[in-house]
């Protein structure tokens, strides 16, 4: 067997939708003759994960994240490409499949509304037939972890989201799936429950050797707990690295935040790669491939009337907002 849990090469899926001009005629029109569309959702996407990574897979809205998960865990099948998870082609053999797979949703439930999610629990247990005693070790596991032992016995309407976001980690975590997706997993919650889900995580990560695959808009989640990441856009893999680099690939740009004593003009500033300007600041950036920070600091010193002065690194979201938009 590979040596990824999940490996892929090319996958390639188009969808075919119906197309129409606006209006009550053209809806007519259509009934007789329907014209259709192509849509990219990807385009030859090639994905390797090794066993055991928390692998970030993000990308803009329609970037074809979703088609991708979609396909590796065989609700969908793609025209082509070569795909394998787990060892398995999974829109063939997707039986034998879901078995060791788990899934969590933040945008939807999977836990039984009016029933407490201890009861969900044990539909699970039976269901994926789960031994007595491994349930029971795993469960006093999760809920020490979670703290959710008063938790898991009241009905899941009850529950504010962070409660109910722990229950459905352990809802998608009895069976020990080895493959886990994430979608939005901490989308909706409060700082210190988005820091609890993640230290959660990271824990069963460590402890289980569990794969997880997140697809997040929340970069913080991919700082804290990524150390690879795929980034997809319009249906094709733009980066496909380590967080690491992603950061030292951008931190060769300084961003320089400027107080003046007086307003300035735009004009005025018009030697420097100017990115916002008001009144009396401005943010400049620099290369520091192409300057030195020292002698551009000390030059601009002289030149200005400078107040105050702050250099930062380019934050992570206007990195990725520049490999979106490249
Ligand atoms: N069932 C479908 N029928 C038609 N088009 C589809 C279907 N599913 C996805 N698409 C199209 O494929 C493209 C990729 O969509 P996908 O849902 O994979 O993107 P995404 O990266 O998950 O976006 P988001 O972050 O908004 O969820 C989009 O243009 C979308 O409209």
């Amino acid at each position: 067997m590979s040596e990824y849990i999940i490996d892929v090469q090319g996958l390639t899926k188009s969808f075919k939708v119906s197309k129409r001009d606006e209006g009550f005629g053209a809806a007519v029109k259509s009934l007789f003759n329907r014209k259709h569309e192509i849509v990219t959702g990807v385009n030859g996407i090639d994905l390797k994960i090794a066993k055991g990574e928390i692998r970030g897979l993000i990308g803009p809205n329609g970037a074809g994240k979703s088609t991708t998960i979609k396909i590796l865990s065989g609700i969908l099948h793609p025209e082509a490409g070569e795909v394998k998870v787990m060892g398995y082609t999974p829109w063939l053999e997707r039986q034998k499949f879901v078995k060791h797979l788990g899934v969590v949703f933040g945008q939807k439930s999977q836990l039984w509304w009016d029933l407490p999610a201890i009861d969900t629990f044990a539909l699970n247990r039976d269901m994926y037939k789960v031994s007595r005693q491994r349930y029971s070790e795993l469960l006093d596991y999760f809920k020490e972890m979670l703290a959710i032992q008063d938790v898991i016995h009241k009905p899941v309407r009850q529950l504010s989201l962070g409660e109910r976001m722990k229950c459905e980690f352990v809802c998608a975590m009895l069976h020990e799936p080895p493959l886990v997706f994430l979608d939005e997993p901490t989308i909706g919650l409060d700082i210190i429950s988005k820091e609890n889900i993640r230290k959660f995580i990271k824990q069963v990560n460590q402890d289980l050797q569990t794969t997880f695959i997140l697809t997040t808009h929340d970069l913080t989640d991919l700082e804290n707990l990524c150390e690879n990441v795929t980034i997809i856009n319009k249906g094709v893999v733009v980066y496909n690295d380590t967080m690491g680099n992603l950061n030292r690939y951008f931190s060769q740009k300084k961003l320089i935040d400027i107080q003046f004593q007086d307003a300035m003009s735009r004009e005025s500033l018009s030697d420097y790669t100017l990115l916002a300007i008001d009144d009396m600041s401005a943010t400049l950036e620099i290369d520091l491939n192409e300057q030195d920070l020292r002698q551009f600091v000390y030059e601009l010193l002289g030149r200005l009337p400078v107040q105050d002065i702050n250099i930062r690194n380019i934050p992570i979201e206007e990195v990725i907002k520049e490999i979106y938009t490249a």
